[in-house]
């Protein structure tokens, strides 16, 4: 950790970029300490840009998590990609993110021009997942990431191993601007907590789902408090959105035997996420072809 005076307090905002599954938001979590964005073994499970912030006596760091960027087929993966798009302009410094255990292939190549064009923004590169490739390996996709463009830094890192994550801060943190703190301390996240809990409890819905439901789900908090008179339970009124009635089947399955494992899954996370018993009220719904839809993506949060 870097010895900056106090009177050069820096502050600003970091995005890590990069294709579906490369380890973006567990890099983040890494980095924050806490579980505030979503990870689980499916592509493309973040969608929103959520916010963990790294407080250090010398800096702030907020990083925004964005979805994995993709060439969009719907309208949903459209409003992703100028999401990301606007990401990208709006930082002041960017992570592009590359496993060390896989070949560079056409989906980082179609990122790397990307983030090439944003000309004003600095981009450090980071190899992730260290700790599944051998030093050698490492070492050759060092290589050969730093030729697939011109980048103000290259790091390996391990989330997982917690390995090299200060070094990352510091060359993150280099690259922001001096500024007082942008956030009171301890606050880990600005999201509000009621998507914390939809994007819980969607997660929780995607683990063991192996065909196309991704895309398929949202997940929208109707109502969430305490229950009336009690100080030690919280009451949580969700909705899941599927598009079909084959994909109700599937997320509900044999006399809604998966849909209470979900239930109790989420139920775990959310009470540990909020520190309170929680009452979960789970229920299912069809939303024909929501994906296309404008007015029905607005109502589930995705605004324009
Ligand atoms: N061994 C190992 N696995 C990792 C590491 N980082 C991430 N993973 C795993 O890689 C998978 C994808 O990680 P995510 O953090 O969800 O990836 P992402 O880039 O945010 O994915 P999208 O949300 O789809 O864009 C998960 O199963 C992680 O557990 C790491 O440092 N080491």
């Amino acid at each position: 950790m870097s010895d900056r005076p106090v009177s050069e307090f820096r502050a600003g905002f970091a995005a890590f970029v990069g294709r579906p599954n490369v380890g973006k938001s567990t890099l983040m979590n890494a980095l924050v300490g806490t579980k505030v964005a979503i990870t689980s073994s499916k592509p493309q499970t973040t969608r929103r840009v959520i916010r963990g912030i790294v407080h250090r006596p010398d800096a702030q760091l907020v990083i925004v998590d964005t979805p994995g960027l993709h060439r969009p087929r719907t309208l949903l993966g459209e409003r992703l990609d100028s999401l990301v798009l606007s990401t990208l302009t709006e930082v002041d410094v960017l992570g592009f993110c590359v496993p060390a255990n896989e070949p560079i292939g056409k989906g980082d190549r179609f990122i790397a021009e990307k983030l090439g064009a944003v000309k004003k923004t600095p981009v450090i590169a980071v190899v992730t997942k260290c700790d599944l490739a051998s030093r050698e390996e490492v070492a050759k996709q060092l290589l050969a990431v730093s030729q697939l463009a011109e980048f103000a830094e290259i790091v390996p890192v391990s989330a997982k191993g917690d390995d090299q994550l200060d070094v990352l801060a510091d060359l993150l943190i280099d690259r922001l601007p001096e500024s007082p703190p942008l956030y009171a301390g301890g606050e880990l996240t600005d999201e509000p907590e009621q998507v914390l809990v939809a994007e819980l409890i969607r997660e929780a819905a995607l683990e063991g789902v192996r065909d196309e439901l991704p895309h398929s789900i949202a997940v929208v908090v109707e109502e969430m408090g305490p229950r009336e008179g009690r100080d030690d339970l919280l009451d949580v009124y969700a909705f899941m959105f599927v598009e079909r009635d084959s994909q109700k089947a599937i997320v509900i399955g044999p006399g809604g035997s998966r849909l209470k494992d979900v239930g109790s899954r989420a139920r775990k996370q959310i009470e540990a996420l909020l520190g309170s018993r929680v009452y979960l009220d789970l229920r299912v719904k069809v939303a024909k072809e929501w994906q296309r839809d404008p007015k029905q993506l607005r109502r589930l949060g995705f605004y324009d």
